[in-house]
């Protein structure tokens, strides 16, 4: 079996990690396939520097909710999106169904699953099934499992989705690209800026849908869901399921974002923070390893990824000014998404490389 690789107690010995993330990769079958072999320990693949304390105080701090209802002022059009994505997003079953259909696509057979398993980096492949994106170029690897499907632009056929979650990917993405909008009119209108800026300089241009699965952890202390991090796109609205351990750096500490039934969350990603020249600011975040689990969620990227596209972005002209000048470079998203998959999550910005 090839699991027996990484399913060595390892510590002991030289280490040889591009040796055993590639005996890793090779199974395919990503972190779920490590715990349904029965690993009792964290391969040294996954383990942090130091390790996380899990049973640190967190402190009282409540992040902003915003009830949809309370974003409807006034114009007919909105009101009607509005009325129609909080239908859908606050039916008991929608939300259900989504994060049923990530638990189905990573639980469905082993050797059917293995078939979407790729690192190809071309961009084709409609849907990426693998485990950490960044596999070799990020220092520690993550307790996590994920697919990662482009809807827009170039909506894809039903049959080029996974079964588990065909026709709920395509519903669910649908709504979040309605509400995605509407966010990008009232951040347009929040600056000052037109209320179709956002969307007019294609904001809501690419729409990627991934699907994380992140197994039931022996040792979480030793190792981390996903790694501190900010998003690489304009806007994440992310579903989380009932599990936790979704952490966000929110005045200068970690704060939890406890999983709230029918809420998304919605952060800004460091397109956002590229144009809006630091105005509107890219969350950093991570989600902690648990013993309970699987935890699932479904992150919604907004951005059109490595799709080759001609737009460059730049911090917009019309928030600049002689005492604000620009503090980032014009960049096409390929290079910057080229960039930030190629140093991986390595706690560091990728923001920093497009400083002028
Ligand atoms: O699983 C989560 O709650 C967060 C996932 C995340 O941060 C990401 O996809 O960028
Ligand atoms: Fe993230």
């Amino acid at each position: 079996m090839t699991n027996k690789m990484v399913l060595n107690d390892t510590s002991t010995c030289q280490p040889d990690r591009k040796a055993e993330l590639r005996a890793f990769d090779e199974t395919k079958t990503g972190v779920k396939g490590l715990v349904d072999a029965g690993i009792t320990k964290v391969p040294r693949i996954f383990h942090l520097p130091s390790p996380e304390n899990l049973n640190s105080q967190q402190p009282e701090l409540t992040l902003p909710t915003i009830d949809l209802q309370g974003i409807d002022n006034n114009p007919i059009q909105r009101k009607e999106v509005i009325e129609q994505v909080k239908g859908a997003l606050e039916s008991w079953g929608f939300f259900q169904m989504m994060i049923k259909g990530v638990v189905d696509f990573h639980e469905q057979d082993t050797e059917v699953k293995k078939q979407w398993y790729t690192r190809d980096p071309s961009g084709k492949s409609r849907v990426v099934y693998n485990s950490n994106f960044d596999l070799y170029a990020a220092p520690v690897t993550n307790w996590r499992d994920s697919f990662y499907c482009t809807m827009v632009p170039n909506p894809p056929e039903p049959q080029e989705l996974p079964s588990p979650c065909r026709d709920i990917l395509l519903e669910y993405s649908k709504q979040v690209m309605k509400l995605g909008v509407c966010l990008f009119e009232l951040m347009s209108e929040a600056l000052g800026l037109d209320r179709n800026h956002f969307v007019d300089i294609g904001c809501a241009d690419g729409l990627a849908v991934l699907g994380h699965y992140y197994p039931s952890c022996p040792q979480p202390e030793l190792t981390i869901g996903t790694r501190d991090h900010t998003d690489s796109d304009f806007i994440t609205i992310l579903l989380q399921d009932h599990i936790g351990g979704l952490k966000v750096f929110y005045e200068d500490q970690w704060t939890d974002v406890p999983p709230m039934p029918g809420a998304l969350v919605v952060n800004a990603g460091d397109l956002l923070q590229l144009i809006t020249n630091d105005k509107f600011v890219s969350a950093q975040h991570k989600v902690v390893a648990n013993k309970v689990g699987p935890r699932v969620s479904v992150a919604s990227f907004f951005t059109t990824g490595s799709i080759q596209t001609s737009k460059v972005y730049a911090p917009i002209t019309e928030l600049l000014s002689e005492d604000n000048p620009a503090k980032y470079r014009g960049t096409t998203i390929k290079e910057y998404v080229d960039y930030y998959r190629a140093k991986g999550l390595d706690g560091t910005s990728a923001l920093l490389y497009f400083k002028i």
